[in-house]
């Protein structure tokens, strides 16, 4: 079943719910990014949007000024501290101040645990961690702790404990849940709130780009809901995070993915040599 049929924006929130608030999403020219930008968008926040290409940073700037929605967009590699410090500047000098950070960039490529090189390893974790802290770090820094209050937004995946072939993937988004806990016992103090929210299987271009479609029927079946999800299930998690009706939410993850974390990606369990599930005949038995 195809999944990516857009849903209306903005969910049961007022449609004024935003309004005066500035958002800046990582990655929001496609799929999750872009619907979050949408969402916050239709809610009446101004919007500054990044990624390394132009072309659907501008298709999705199109749609938000559709809804009547102010947006900015930067082309920007977001592992460049330098161009983190820029798509800082450029949403200050535009709107003034950033209320909603969105850390949504990231990427991986699937592989067996022992075949992802080291150079695969860091460029997961470059991007899912230290480019996420870098920008975290600037936005705080320089847009919300001097305002005393923020709202910073980590993904994660689900399910949490670990996928078969996402060993950098998922460990680099344990990471980030960590974070947002961490951040909230250091940043409550500033009024800004840290959350993580972990999706499961959401059918976008970048499920579609990157993973075949027996990948995709393999995690649809673990879905207890029956389906993969839509970006509009998380960005409507995101606004709503975002809005006041989130404003008790902080330090923890919630977790967007129609049951699959409840259920978990072990069933059925991966394939093991038949010596090693019945511990009589293990070839070391005699020679431990
Ligand atoms: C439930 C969760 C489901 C989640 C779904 C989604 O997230 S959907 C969203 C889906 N969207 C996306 O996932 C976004 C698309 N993904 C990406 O853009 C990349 O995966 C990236 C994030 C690593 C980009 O990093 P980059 O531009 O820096 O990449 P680079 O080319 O410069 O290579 C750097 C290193 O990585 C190595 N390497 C690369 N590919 C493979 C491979 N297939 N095999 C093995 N290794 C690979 C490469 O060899 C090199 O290591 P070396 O040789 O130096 O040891
Ligand atoms: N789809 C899914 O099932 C799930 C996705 N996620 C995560 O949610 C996020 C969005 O995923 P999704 O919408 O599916 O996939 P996309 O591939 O569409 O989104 C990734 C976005 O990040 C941007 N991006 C990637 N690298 C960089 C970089 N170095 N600097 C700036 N921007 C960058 C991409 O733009 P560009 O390439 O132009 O730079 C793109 O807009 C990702 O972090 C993904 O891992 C988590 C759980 C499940």
């Amino acid at each position: 079943m195809r999944t990516d049929q857009p849903l209306p924006p903005v969910g049961g929130l007022r449609p004024d719910v935003h309004t005066g608030k500035v958002a800046l999403v990582t990655g929001g020219g496609t799929g999750i990014g872009r619907a979050t930008a949408l969402d916050l968008a239709a809610g009446g926040a101004s919007v500054v949007i990044c990624g390394r290409r132009p072309e659907p940073l501008a298709e999705a700037a199109k749609e938000i000024e559709a809804l009547g929605g102010s947006c900015v967009t930067l082309s920007a590699d977001i592992r460049e501290e330098s161009h983190v410090t820029t798509v800082v500047d450029r949403a200050l000098d535009a709107f003034g101040r950033i209320d909603v950070l969105v850390n949504n960039a990231g990427g991986q490529f699937s592989a067996p645990a022992e075949e992802i090189s080291p150079g695969g390893w860091r460029a997961v974790h470059r991007l899912a961690v230290e480019a996420t802290w870098a920008m975290t770090r600037e936005v705080a820094r320089r847009a919300m702790i001097p305002r005393r209050s923020g709202a910073v937004f980590f993904i994660a995946f689900s399910p949490r404990r670990g996928i078969p072939g996402f060993a950098h993937a998922a460990s680099a988004r344990a990471a980030v849940e960590n974070l947002a806990a961490g951040l909230s016992l250091e940043w409550s103090r500033y009024g800004i709130r840290t959350v993580c929210v972990a999706p499961g299987t959401i059918a976008t271009g970048g499920l579609d780009d990157h993973y075949t479609p027996e990948d995709r029927e393999r995690w649809e079946r673990s879905v207890p809901l029956g389906r993969l999800g839509r970006p509009e299930d998380v960005s409507g998690l995101i606004s709503f995070l975002a809005s006041p009706q989130g404003s008790y939410i902080t330090g923890t993850t919630v977790v967007v993915d129609g049951g699959a974390d409840a259920w978990g990606a072990g069933h059925p369990v991966p394939d093991v040599p038949h010596h090693l599930t019945t511990p009589d005949s293990s070839p070391n038995k005699d020679n431990p």
